[in-house]
């Protein structure tokens, strides 16, 4: 891997210290790193390089899933880190910045690769791109990347504007838009999965799907983040990014020798064929929620609106479901039912196929046989399963499911931000957003967000500890399905299934 000085900007912030450090402490044991690497990490509170160090030993202390216990291990590690202090409008901090890598690069002899990673609030974006473009930190001989953390714009215009402004200074091909969900391994595997096994491609299409369901439940609320999340909501903060990128990697069609402009060609097709959704048609097809006061694991919690910092008025949106429909060859006819929400029962985030049941058509004694259903598990535990109809040994003629089951160990499982940064220092833009999915994605989930503001959809509350609002269910009933695995509906399987 070639030599690369790693700019962050927000070294001294959270997303550092609980996702940057740990991945690249693991990147390093697993000897992923480049031979040649240095960071300088940047934030406008004063730090010596040591202090620097040692806050970031402190995090993989804290938040590494290897432990970093050896100290000459550790020490390697934290000797590639520097601190310099930078607030984002300040011109001259960029040219001290500009100075110290240079002196860095020949010292080491090495090439000037640069990747500058924003780990820094949204409304700073656009300043730092201007000033490493005109300090002249962006004018390498090298490459140079430009690493950015969602969100990406607050709707379609200020998307367009953000991006816009940095294709001043950065390309397209130089961008790499992380969505954490796109480094999850399991979303990773979904793209080989389908392609290089038959017996799925061959399955991978409407005549043989019935529906798809996609969920990303959360246990946890707002907790410390109500600035933020107050002015998002769950359509923004997952459902425009996370949940509209796993229908894309699960329903892109790709040939088994595909590249990186296959996989973005193939997901902008798919966003291309979402049908659009009127904003007269949102209460129809969205339901909006907000938790109320409930109990989690047998502890009361309060509901959104008496968290700290949120208003008692508050309409905001912690729940979101929806059902969409892709008008294509591959996909037309197949309801995908999407759904996100905070304070559910589980943590859980998966992928239902639901397959059709051509034996209930048929007209077979088939009362006790449940659809086959393909299951990825993505997190907590990441896993694929697989129900079939075997028959039933003890009570002939009727059927008994059998699941096919690998979950795997988690302790072999890299975390997202390691997949990513590692492709990122490869160049590998496969698992990042490009911009024309970006784009795609407010423009389909624009009408909501205007239904949203106009208040002309209703605000489901649901009992934290619940799996959302009962109108979510009837989403799903009105076309004949429901969601799978939620818990008593896992209750109902299992029952039958235990004999
Ligand atoms: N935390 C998380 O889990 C996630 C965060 N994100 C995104 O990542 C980004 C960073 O989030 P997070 O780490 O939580 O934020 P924090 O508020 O914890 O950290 C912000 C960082 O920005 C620096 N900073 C703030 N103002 C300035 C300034 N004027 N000049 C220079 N540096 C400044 C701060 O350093 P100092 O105070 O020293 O200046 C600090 O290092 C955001 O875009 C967020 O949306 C995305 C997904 C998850
Ligand atoms: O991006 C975000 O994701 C997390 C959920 O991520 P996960 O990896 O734990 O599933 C969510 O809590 C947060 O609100 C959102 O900003």
């Amino acid at each position: 891997m070639e030599a690369t000085t790693f700019v962050l900007f927000g070294a001294t912030g959270d997303l550092a210290k609980r996702k940057i450090y740990p991945a690249l402490f693991n990147l390093f044991i697993d000897q992923k790193l480049p031979q040649f690497f240095s960071v300088i990490g940047l934030g406008r509170r004063e730090l010596s390089n040591k202090a620097f160090q040692s806050n970031v030993e402190q995090s993989l202390h804290m938040f590494s899933r290897r432990e970093a216990t050896d100290p000459i291990i550790v020490e390697q590690f934290l000797s590639a880190f520097r601190y310099s202090v930078l607030d984002v409008g300040h011109k001259e901090d960029y040219q001290t910045l500009l100075q110290l890598i240079e002196q860095q690069e020949q010292e080491l002899q090495v090439a000037p690769n640069r990747m500058f990673y924003l780990s820094v609030g949204p409304e700073f974006f656009e300043t730092i791109t201007a000033n490493i473009h005109e300090s002249g930190l962006g004018s390498t001989d090298g490459w140079r990347r430009l690493v950015i953390e969602k969100p990406f714009g607050h709707d379609l215009q200020s998307a367009r504007e953000l991006n816009k402004n940095l294709s001043k200074a950065f390309t397209e091909d130089e961008i790499f838009r992380i969505d954490h969900y796109l480094g999850k391994p399991m979303v990773q595997k979904l793209e080989v999965l389908q392609k290089s096994n038959p017996v799925l491609k061959a399955l991978w299409d409407n005549r043989y799907i019935a529906n798809v369901q996609i969920t990303a439940n959360e246990i946890v609320g707002v907790e410390e983040r109500a600035g933020y999340y107050d002015h998002v909501g769950a359509v923004r903060d997952m459902f425009q990014n996370h949940m509209l990128q796993l229908l894309m990697m699960l329903t892109i069609h790709l040939p088994n020798n595909s590249t990186v402009d296959n996989v973005r060609y193939k997901k902008k097709l798919v966003m291309d064929s979402l049908e659009a959704l009127r904003k007269e048609d949102v209460g129809s097809h969205v339901i909006r929620g907000q938790y109320a006061a409930g109990t989690i694991q047998g502890e009361p919690v309060v509901g959104y609106t008496s968290e700290p910092n949120i208003a008692a008025t508050s309409r905001n949106d912690t729940f979101i479901a929806a059902k969409l429909q892709i008008d294509d060859y591959f996909w037309r006819g197949v309801p995908f039912y999407i759904r996100t929400g905070k304070r559910m029962k589980d943590k859980s985030t998966r992928i239902v196929i639901e397959f059709k049941e051509p034996l209930k058509q048929s007209g077979a004694n088939d009362d006790n046989a449940l659809p086959n259903l393909l299951v990825f598990e993505i997190s907590p535990n990441e896993g694929i399963v697989l129900q079939l109809n075997s028959r039933d040994p003890l009570h002939k003629g009727e059927f008994k499911p059998l699941n096919i089951d690998f979950h795997e160990s988690q302790g072999n499982v890299p975390e997202a931000y390691e997949n990513l940064i590692c492709d990122a220092l490869q160049g590998d833009s496969t698992f990042f957003a490009h911009w024309d999915e970006v784009e795609l994605s407010w423009q389909w989930v624009q009408p909501i967000l205007e239904a949203y503001e106009e208040n002309t959809v209703p605000l489901h509350l649901y009992e934290a500890g619940t799996y959302g609002p009962l109108e979510s269910d009837e989403l799903l009933k009105q076309d004949g399905y429901h969601w799978w695995f939620d818990e008593s509906k896992v209750a109902e399987v299992r029952t039958e299934v235990s004999v």
